[in-house]
């Protein structure tokens, strides 16, 4: 940061607005006496300085320090007695009329603020202290005076009373353009490279843009962050989207050549693209703050941060906890995850109380702030505890294993629990899949489906530029499609599949329609038809997957549905998969959107210039996806359905004593390996150490081998092995889990299936793995994830269908069944209902 060029005075009580104007730009110089009726205006965020009067005493100079005063400006002799108290030099400037100050004294302080009459003739403090002239003419000083000043390492402390905002005036010095007037560019332009950062995020960068003085006087002015666009003139952020800015504060770099603004961000984000900042997504500790506080405005049924909010104890018992586990872990990895989780429960407790890590920051300055510390003993109460859990050393947790973390040569392991006398609250814990928030997922997926359904294909093309990293001229592929290349043996095994698929979803349709004759003369029915147009998403981000292409496109070719829109990312070439290509001719479908992600959803929902728009989207994807399916689905202009949120793949394995340990690490490894955000869950009975133990090293082999490693490295962290002593206990916790796939290592599989209440496909004995399901023997694998099957079926014949249903009445049906509706609807007050039957039956009308 550079030495201030300017330090606004606050000489009289000052206009708010002016005071705001100069705490943005600069700290301001609070003489002690106007301290109280000034203070509260100053936002936390900006720093101010104190002048103390000559006459008061050593500890109301530090009680200023103490209390949030970034520096205090005191007479040569109270600056000098400061000093001998210790106070550190950086906050200590001493005032005087002559430059002349005592060679001791001028060590131990960080400045001077010079009072003399005219300030042309700027004599210098010894380098590199700074020398502030306080101009007691009373003549308004100019910008020029402020420039040269600063050539020579001084700055000008200016009365507000002789400072304005106001850019029209000319009786007053205009605050920015003294700010701004040692500021230098290299620019041919003139502008200023500005990095915008996020004063709630501990001033994470948002991303760069430039300024002019134009700009800058703006933004000093109204407090709204203004740029200047290279392009486009001045650029008033937010002015058209909406995601406009607060300016806490804007600084200069330490050569004056370059801006930072830390803002308040709204709306979606800095970018355009509507991310938080052009860098992509907030992590870390920024991250996690903003889940919480998008969980503390609405949280899902069921959410876990919910409940703490809600129970202040559970709340309470659990900081107490994670401060009792931090305090007892050993290794680094063991501290850093016990740290998280304390972290994790101390923000949910702040931002219930509204607090952000903006007021957690201003928190530890203020206290590093303070030049008086307390000796920092603990309570005696606090110390008991901790003295009596010192000795003997804690015993390691029994429940929790050492993290492995996602880099080198770490332990490829899932986390240990035992299920037996497990406290409810931690069992719940359990049952919890370690995805995103999706409430914050739907606002960022709201700027990309907003933009493809008012904008069209050009919308659509950009986001597939950015997001899908293709430039193309068209995005869509009409059917007759071009002959994909690929291999004889490929094709020969998705000819299998197809077939195995086929007449599982064959099978699954209704030929006839149902009829039923309620009474003598009534016949009612029930049909099915297709639905005219569906969309087929398709993934394609991290893995080419022809096989969900097939999942979807079976049963909407078996079903009969006219118009098939298959979608799914493409290559940076503009082409797609020709295995998936392959699959997209072999199940009839009549366009490709080559597209992913929201804009894809976006588009299928809407519908644009050149994409189809179809009555309901089908299909697995990342949270992009699942939180654009979402979002359409909620929006009655798009008049579209979805299957069902199907997210990160899972699997939760049960094995007893007659598993096979490498078939059952092989099968867990099948579905970690599809994302980071894949759960994988192995539930045991009745197993020993020794066997858990062999079933984790078959884990960590297998794993090494794989080609996705590194993937499943991650995703194996975040799951977990729950032992139970029976039975019935493993089948409960699955079932309260509601898996995705459900696999039965156990001694008579089959005959344990009826046990099963929620699970999306259950794969019963040892010869049957997963991934037989999702390719090739019919099954479908487009399946409800995380918890969902508790009431989704996965993807069928029938997802791909309507039913209608009609009756006929004879003259006897309306006979009898007359009577009974003129009865009912004259009992709702529907007479117009009841007059239907009267006119046909020749009743009277009452
Ligand atoms: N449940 C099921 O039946 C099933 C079946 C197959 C796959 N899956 C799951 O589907 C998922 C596939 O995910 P994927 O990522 O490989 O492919 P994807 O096709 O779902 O997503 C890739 C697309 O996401 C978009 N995207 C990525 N990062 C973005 C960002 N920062 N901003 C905006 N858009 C962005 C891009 O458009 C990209 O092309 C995995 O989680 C897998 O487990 C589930
Ligand atoms: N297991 C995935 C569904 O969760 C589907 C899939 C596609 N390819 C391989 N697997
Ligand atoms: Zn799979």
């Amino acid at each position: 940061m550079a030495t201030p060029s300017l330090i606004p005075l606050v000489d009289t009580t000052p206009s708010k607005d002016l005071l705001l104007s100069a705490a943005r730009i600069t700290p301001v110089l609070v003489p002690s006496s106007n301290l109280s009726n000034t203070v509260s205006t100053i936002p936390k965020s900006s720093s101010y300085y104190v002048l103390v009067a000559d006459d008061e005493s050593l500890d109301s100079a530090i009680s200023y320090l103490n209390n949030g005063a970034s520096a205090i400006f005191a007479s040569v002799e109270l600056a000098d007695r400061c000093i001998s108290a210790g106070v550190p030099s950086e906050k200590l400037y001493a005032v005087s009329s002559s430059t002349d100050i005592p060679e001791d004294v001028l060590k131990g302080i960080k400045g001077a603020l010079i009072k003399i009459s005219g300030v042309n003739s700027a004599t210098q403090l010894p380098k590199p202290k700074v020398t502030l002239y306080l101009d007691e003419s009373k003549i308004i000083p100019t910008e020029k005076t402020v420039a040269s000043l600063h050539k020579s390492n001084a700055a000008l402390a200016v009365p507000l009373s002789q400072l304005t905002n106001d850019a029209t005036s000319s009786s007053k010095l205009n605050i920015t353009n003294a700010f701004l007037a040692p500021i230098t560019t290299d620019r041919p332009d003139g502008l200023f490279s500005t990095i915008v950062s996020s004063y709630l995020h501990g001033g994470k960068s948002l991303g760069l843009c430039y300024s002019s003085k134009e700009s800058i006087e703006e933004s000093v002015r109204t407090g709204r962050g203004v740029y200047q666009s290279r392009k486009h003139g001045l650029w008033r952020k937010g002015e058209t989207s909406g995601a406009i800015q607060d300016v806490v504060k804007i600084d200069l770099d330490c050569d004056s050549d370059c801006l930072n603004f830390e803002v308040i961000q709204h709306g979606a984000g800095f970018c355009h693209l509507d991310t938080p900042t052009c860098f992509g997504q907030l992590s870390g500790l920024a991250a996690l703050e903003e889940t919480l506080v998008s969980r503390h405005r609405s949280a899902p049924e069921g959410s876990y941060t919910k409940r703490l909010f809600n129970d202040e104890t559970l709340l309470r018992s659990k900081i107490m906890e994670e401060a009792d586990e931090l305090c007892a872990a050993k290794s680094q990895e063991d501290v850093a995850f016990e740290a998280a989780d304390l972290i994790y429960f101390a923000l949910t407790r702040c931002v219930s109380k509204g607090v952000n890590l903006a007021d957690i920051g201003h928190a530890l300055d203020k206290k590093a702030a303070k030049v008086s510390r307390r000796p920092g003993n603990a309570k005696p109460k606090y110390l008991e505890q901790a003295q009596a859990k010192i000795t003997p050393a804690p015993a390691p947790s029994t429940t929790q294993q050492p993290q492995p973390t996602s880099f080198g040569n770490d332990l490829i392991r899932m986390r240990k629990t035992k299920l037996d006398g497990i406290a409810e609250e931690e069992r719940l814990q359990l049952l919890r899949r370690p995805v995103l928030n999706s409430g914050a997922m739907i606002d960022r997926v709201r700027p990309i489906v907003e933009g493809v359904s008012t904008k069209g294909d050009k919308s659509l093309l950009d986001f597939i530029a950015k997001l899908d990293k293709a430039d193309l001229k068209s995005p869509i592929a009409r059917a007759p499609f071009e002959e994909p290349t690929i291999q004889q043996d490929v094709k020969e095994a998705i000819d299998i599949a197809y077939e195995n698929v086929r007449k599982f979803h064959v099978g699954q349709a209704e030929k006839e329609p149902l009829v039923v004759e309620t009474m003598p003369g009534i016949v009612c029915q029930r049909f099915a038809r297709p639905i005219s147009r569906v969309g087929l998403y398709v993934p394609g981000g991290t893995a080419i997957l022809p096989s969900s292409a097939l999942m979807l496109g079976v049963p909407a070719q078996v079903a009969g549905c006219k118009e098939i829109v298959l979608a799914t990312p493409p290559k940076p070439d503009g082409s797609i998969a020709p295995e998936v290509l392959y699959v997209a001719k072999k199940v009839g479908a009549s366009a490709i959107l080559k597209a992913g992600g929201a804009q894809a959803v976006a588009a299928l929902a809407y519908g644009t210039e050149t994409v189809p728009k179809v009555d309901k989207i089908f299909g697995p994807g990342n949270q992009w996806v699942t939180a654009a399916k979402m979002f359409v689905s909620t929006d009655a202009d798009a008049q579209v359905a979805i299957d069902m949120p199907a997210g990160p793949s899972e699997v939760l394995v049960i094995a007893d004593k007659t598993a096979n340990a490498s078939y059952v690490a092989s099968d867990l490894l099948s579905q970690a390996e599809h994302g980071v955000d894949s759960q994988v869950v192995l539930v045991t009975i009745d197993l020993s150490e020794k066997e858990i133990d062999d079933i984790e090293k078959e884990v960590e082999q297998q794993a090494r081998k794989l080609p996705r490693v590194d993937i499943t490295r991650i995703s194996v962290s975040k799951s977990l092995i729950v032992s139970t002593s029976d039975v019935k206990s493993a089948f409960d916790f699955s079932n309260d889990y509601a898996p995705e796939h459900l696999i039965l290592h156990i001694d008579s599989a089959s005959e344990k299936v009826p046990m099963v209440e929620n699970a999306g496909s259950v794969f019963v004995g040892q010869y049957s793995p997963e991934s037989c399901g999702d390719y090739a023997s019919g099954t479908n694998h487009t399946l409800p994830t995380n918890g969902f099957a508790r009431q989704y079926s996965g993807v069928n014949t029938l997802s791909f269908q309507k039913h209608i249903t009609s009756q006929e009445l004879t003259k006897e049906g309306l006979d009898k069944l007359g009577p009974v509706v003129v009865k009912l609807a004259e009992c709702e007050g529907l007479r117009a209902h009841a007059n239907a039957v009267r006119v046909r039956l020749g009743m009277q009308s009452p």
